[in-house]
């Protein structure tokens, strides 16, 4: 088994799990009386490069980043140093983190959040919602495309937005078929977990110009953010390049400053 597919072993455990607590009914039935979802498209679309900062505890390729006991103040700092949308990974297994780190951010934080998970359950859409997410991550290596199209419906449907995250070509090709409008680009290929920055480069220019780009992982400070900027991206998603420093607000201050500097490249739309 590829590392992805044994993430999603254990995912869809955990899943069932949950699933035999609350029931999808009435799990849908708490969800559509949460407050009403952030425009998250809004949020990204403000001027200059957005930065979508991650509340992120450990990754399988590198094991332990940092131990945030406290994701809330982390997140608060995220907020005071200008990211546009918080991202809150919520799979427990790899990568430590839990809905109820989603729940605690979303008590204290004003800006939209991206519930970064494995989502192969329409069951999991609706728990983003109730636990206050706006974006929703949808990996397409790890989806069959009619669920990718059924899931990227439901997300929509709730008024929430669809990160899209592709790694090649094919599967850029199935996200826009699927109607995807929010593309991410993974430098890191999730089944050899081996980071490559060019990868953006080389898709990114394949990709309809109205479809807003992430360029996702390996962003280790400004330079890599200009970079990616050069190859047309809209916004970047940055976890260990911020949570293994000593100071994630100052280093995310630094990103946010390069991505609204005169001189940093945009997206010509
Ligand atoms: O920590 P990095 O290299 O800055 O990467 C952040 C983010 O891109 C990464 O966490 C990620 C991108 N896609 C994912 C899918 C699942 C889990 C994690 C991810």
């Amino acid at each position: 088994m590829s590392v992805l597919e044994d993430i999603i072993a254990d995912v869809r455990a955990d899943l069932a799990e949950r699933e035999a607590a609350l029931p999808f009914e009435e799990l849908k039935r708490r969800a559509a009386e949460a407050p009403e979802p952030r425009d998250a498209m809004a949020a990204l679309r403000e001027s200059g490069i957005a930065v979508i900062a991650e509340v992120k505890r450990r990754s399988p390729s590198k094991g332990d980043l940092a131990s945030i006991p406290d994701p809330a103040s982390l997140a608060k700092d995220y907020e005071d140093a200008g990211a546009r949308v918080i991202s809150v990974l919520t799979e427990r297994h790899r990568f430590g983190g839990s809905l109820d780190d989603l729940a605690a951010v979303r008590a204290v934080v004003d800006v939209p959040l991206l519930r970064k998970d494995f989502i192969v359950s329409p069951y999991q859409v609706h728990e983003a919602r109730l636990y206050g997410a706006d974006m929703v991550l949808l990996i397409v290596a790890a989806l069959e495309q009619n669920a990718l199209v059924s899931l990227l419906d439901r997300v929509e449907s709730l008024g929430m937005t669809a990160l899209v995250e592709v790694h090649n070509a094919e599967e850029a090709d199935r996200a826009l078929e699927a109607g995807a409008s929010v593309i991410g680009i993974n430098a890191r290929n999730l089944h050899t977990l081996e980071v490559d920055r060019d990868v953006f480069g080389r898709l990114a220019p394949g990709l309809p110009m109205d479809v807003y780009k992430i360029a996702e992982s390996g962003v280790r400070g400004p330079g890599d953010l200009m970079a990616y900027a050069g190859h047309g991206a809209d916004a970047v998603l940055v976890g260990e390049g911020l949570v293994s420093t000593e100071d994630p607000k100052g280093a995310l201050v630094k990103l946010v400053t390069a991505g609204s500097h005169p001189a940093c490249p945009r997206p010509s739309r």
